[in-house]
Order: structure tokens, then C-alpha cells, then sequence
């Protein structure tokens, strides 16, 4: 299960991704929000988390303007490692190196064909798995 959320910068191309969760049958649950009026991210950003770190999902998927706010606000939720991307070269090194599980987009950055292919790089690119990955990560959570 794939929890998604956004703000108003975000949600024309969270409507574009939806359409792309829905076409490959990728099960979601929608975060909010449900418009262009404007809104603030943190909201948007929490719940996304908090779904991740409770279990209830697996990965998530976070859009803004930038995708800067939202990727900030989900780094600070323990147990949360965000990847603001605008590349398929990043979408597939953060999950392969880094492990991340929330997926940051920016809705005034990449178009929706890009936004696409990086969101399917991310979901269906496994950690690595290397020793070195594993170590520098749990040294993340370290105080
Ligand atoms: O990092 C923040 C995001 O890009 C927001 O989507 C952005 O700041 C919203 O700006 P505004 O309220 O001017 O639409």
C-alpha cells in the first residue's frame, strides 16, 4: 500500500500519478489534499508519515510546489527517509543506496511524464541491501 498526499502546488500532478497507481493496479491511500485551494504541507506531510512509521503503508509519496517543504517536514519524522527527486538516475540510486521509503516530487518542477517514470523507478527498485548502505543508514537514526 502506497500512501500519497500533497498540497495545492502538488495535487494537478498527484492527479497525474493516481491515474498511473490506478492503470498498474498499485494500491494507494490518498492523503489530502483534494484541491488547488491553498493549503499547508506539514498537514499533508505528517499524515503520510504517520502511516509509514504505524505500518499502514509501505511507501509514500509526497508533491508540493518544490518538493522542498514537504521532503523537509517528512526528514524530520523519525523513522522517515525522504528523497526529493527530479531524475530517474536519483529515484533508483536513493531506494538501491539510501533505502528511502517516501518519494519527494515537486508539482511546479517535472512534468507529468518524468513524474511518472520516477515514481516507477522508486517503487519497483529494491534496496541493495550492501553492507555499507545497511550500516550508513542505521548510523541515521543514531543520536
Ligand atoms: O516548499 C514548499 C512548496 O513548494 C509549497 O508548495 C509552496 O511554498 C506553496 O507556495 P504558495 O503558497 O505560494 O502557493
Amino acid at each position: 500500500m502506497i500512501a500519497i498526499g500533497c498540497d495545492h502546488g502538488g495535487f494537478e500532478l498527484k492527479q497525474e500519478i493516481l491515474a498511473y497507481l490506478r492503470e498498474k493496479g498499485i494500491e494507494y491511500k490518498d492523503f489530502g489534499c483534494d484541491s488547488t485551494a491553498s493549503v499547508d504541507y506539514p498537514v499533508y506531510a505528517k499524515k503520510v508519515c504517520k502511516a509509514i512509521t504505524d505500518g499502514e503503508c509501505e511507501k509514500g509519496i509526497l508533491i508540493c510546489g518544490t518538493g522542498i517543504g514537504i521532503s523537509i517536514t517528512a526528514n524530520k519524522q523519525k523513522g522517515i527517509r525522504a528523497a526529493l527527486c527530479t531524475d530517474c538516475f536519483c529515484a533508483e540510486a536513493t531506494r538501491l543506496h539510501n533505502d528511502a521509503n517516501v518519494l519527494a516530487l515537486g508539482g511546479r518542477v517535472v512534468g507529468p511524464g518524468l513524474a511518472v517514470k520516477i515514481v516507477d523507478t522508486f517503487l519497483h527498485t529494491p534496496f541493495s541491501g550492501e553492507e555499507r548502505h545497511a550500516r550508513r543508514i542505521r548510523m541515521m537514526e543514531e543520536d
